[in-house]
């Protein structure tokens, strides 16, 4: 369990975080979603002691990462894939981090086994690909069997095959039990491979729930075509409905609303030719909140300009 409390982190005059508060739970893939500049590798970096809080705290079953007495152990972590020495093999990479931390040899067979890397142990990082770098750092992340797991951009670089094999991977350590916090700009990936959402803008955390509720919670839209759209129009305006007729000749209502335009249209005596209810996409949700929020922002800048 991750728990992050009123955590804000300044750089000079820029408010990086701004009192951020939510939890990341065992069992369940959560993912970090945020536009640029958003913060997350920021709370990321101050999650694992790699920069001090301004004023808050994050800590893994209780303990900042700074007082874990086997850190890798506890929680791996996969911020920079490219942070490896280039003139080091993987293996080497591996064995060092393995010895430093009291981790056996056997393990590093053990994750490159995991992570497809075992044939290339061998080679130099400075000649791997991104996609081979980020098998790496997951690899590295892996190797003290860690109850919790922290990634930026896990599946950045990776081809689709790589992208399936990461979300597996993802899914079946949180379905051992494990807590797992990802960020991704990938929203279609993370669409298939979050159960839990944490959404952050400009410092600021702006939703988090299960992914289901937060796709839910944007708006769905009916949408119904006609052979007499006008008359149908009309009909509906009578019921009180809030129509709008698309350019490209349907007509569309906010809500669930088919089964009561279906009783207008058989009223009018309208002959329907389509009438769906269009669900909303996780990039639909994603945009409506973060627009949402470049609104506010915006207005409360109005409001500081005039006074
Ligand atoms: N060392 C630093 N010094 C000054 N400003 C910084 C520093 N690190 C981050 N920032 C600023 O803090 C804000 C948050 O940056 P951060 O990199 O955490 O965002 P992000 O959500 O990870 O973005 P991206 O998706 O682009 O990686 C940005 O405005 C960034 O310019």
């Amino acid at each position: 369990m991750i728990t992050v409390e009123n955590l804000s982190k300044s750089y000079g005059a820029k408010k990086a975080l701004s009192d951020i508060s939510f939890n990341v739970n065992p069992g369940r893939v959560t993912g970090f979603l945020g536009p640029n500049g958003a913060g997350k590798s920021t709370a990321m970096r101050v999650m694992l002691g790699l920069d001090a809080p301004s004023s808050g705290s994050a800590t893994f079953n209780g303990q900042r990462y700074q007082d874990l007495k086997n850190p890798l152990s506890v929680v791996g972590a996969l911020l920079d894939s490219r942070a490896v020495h280039p003139g080091r093999t993987a293996g080497a990479h591996l064995k060092v981090m393995a010895t430093t931390h009291g981790i056996s040899k056997r393990r590093v067979d053990e994750v490159a086994a995991l992570t497809g890397l075992s044939d290339v142990l061998g080679r130099r990082v400075g000649g791997f690909s991104l996609g081979m770098n980020q098998r790496l750092g997951i690899a590295t992340a892996l190797l003290g069997d860690p109850q919790v797991l922290v990634l930026d951009e896990p599946v950045n670089g990776l081809d689709p095959e790589g992208m399936r094999w990461v979300r597996g991977l993802l899914k079946h350590l949180a379905a051992e039990g494990r807590t797992v916090f990802l960020s991704s700009h990938l929203m279609s990936e993370m669409a298939i491979t979050a159960d839990e959402l944490v959404v952050i803008g400009k410092g600021k955390i702006l939703a988090q729930a299960p992914i289901d509720e937060f796709i839910k919670a944007a708006r769905e839209v009916t949408v119904v075509r006609a052979l007499d759209p006008a008359g149908l129009v009309h009909s509906m305006k009578l019921s009180g409905m809030n129509v709008t007729q698309e350019e490209n000749g349907a007509i569309t209502v906010p809500g669930e609303r088919a089964e009561e335009i279906g009783q207008i249209a058989l009223s009018a005596g309208v002959a329907l030719t389509e009438l769906r209810v269009e669900s909303a996409t996780l990039e639909d949700a994603y945009m409506g909140i973060t627009a949402e929020h470049v609104e506010y922002a915006a207005g409360k800048q109005a409001v500081k300009d005039n006074s």
